[in-house]
């Protein structure tokens, strides 16, 4: 196991959005994502924290290629992403997987457990039809959930349950980095340290590199072994979780950590 090898890249990126606001011929521009660099390595947890706005989602879409950075680079192991073939894009799209804040909206209604989980393997032609089903039940099994909820409804699971099978498909094409943005926010608290116990020990498990997104730096301490603290699409603040934690070294992370309610501080105890 190599645990140093860096997965993902992101050498200065930008992101301008035109705004919704502003008038049909003059549109408000948004610098959502001002000149930001990472690097995710195999093994790891990046936090990422910041206040609703700060440009969190902006810079989890740039990772997963669902948004076009304005300026900036994307590496993945190596390859910048825009200089590659579309054969090797397609690939590369198996290899970064996301899950978003609210499994309710993320999962198609209509479509059983088992549907929702061999979409994506049906979609990139996974093995023979067999070997996918079989994938499903092996999917469900490693995020905690008997085979006998293939049958079912998003909606006759509960709220943790639904975000397990959103975690199940996000892993379906095996992916080598998993980015969770807000995964518990829209959770009940009660399961909320269930899917953050689950995320890392899947990260463990599968030997992954994991991006972290939340508001709430307590959730982001918890699981992160690096944390990156941003501020109007910026890196504000960047370090061992603990020391970013313990001797935050900028005012803005100070307020974060004062203004935090201590959710989670009964299960890191
Ligand atoms: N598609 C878009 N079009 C226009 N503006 C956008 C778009 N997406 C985000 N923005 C704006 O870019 C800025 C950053 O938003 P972003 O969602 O990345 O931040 P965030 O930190 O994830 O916040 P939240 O937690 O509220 O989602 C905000 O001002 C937002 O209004």
């Amino acid at each position: 196991m190599n645990t140093t090898e860096e997965i993902l890249r992101l050498d200065d990126i930008h992101v301008v959005h035109t705004a919704r606001t502003g008038t049909l011929f003059r549109r408000d521009r948004v610098h959502a994502v001002a000149g930001v660099s990472v690097a995710v390595r195999r093994g790891e947890t990046i936090g990422i924290v910041g206040e609703s706005g700060c440009g969190k989602s902006t810079l989890a879409r740039v990772m997963v290629g669902l948004q076009e950075p304005t300026s900036g680079t994307v590496t993945f192991k190596g390859d910048d992403i825009r200089r590659r073939s579309r054969a090797v894009a397609k690939r590369s799209g198996r290899a970064v997987s996301i899950v978003f804040q609210d499994p309710a909206t993320a999962l198609n209604p209509r479509m059983t457990i088992r549907d929702t989980l061999l979409d994506p393997l049906d979609v990139h032609g996974v093995g023979t039809r067999a070997q996918r089903r079989a994938r499903v039940v092996e999917l469900l099994d490693l995020v905690g959930l008997p085979a006998s909820a293939a049958d079912v409804l998003p909606r006759q699971v509960s709220g943790g349950q639904r975000q397990r099978v959103a975690i199940a498909r996000a892993l379906a094409l095996e992916p080598e980095l998993i980015v969770a943005d807000e995964p518990t926010s829209a959770l009940d608290v009660s399961v909320r340290a269930q899917i953050l116990n689950l995320l890392t020990d899947l990260k463990e498990r599968l030997d992954l590199g994991m991006v972290f997104i939340s508001h709430d730096i307590q959730t982001v301490r918890y699981v992160s072994d690096r944390i990156l603290v941003m501020n109007a699409g910026r890196i504000v603040e960047e370090g061992a979780a603990e020391q970013v934690f313990d001797s935050p070294s900028q005012e803005y992370t100070r307020t974060l950590l004062g203004a935090a309610p201590t959710l989670l501080s009964h299960h890191t105890n």
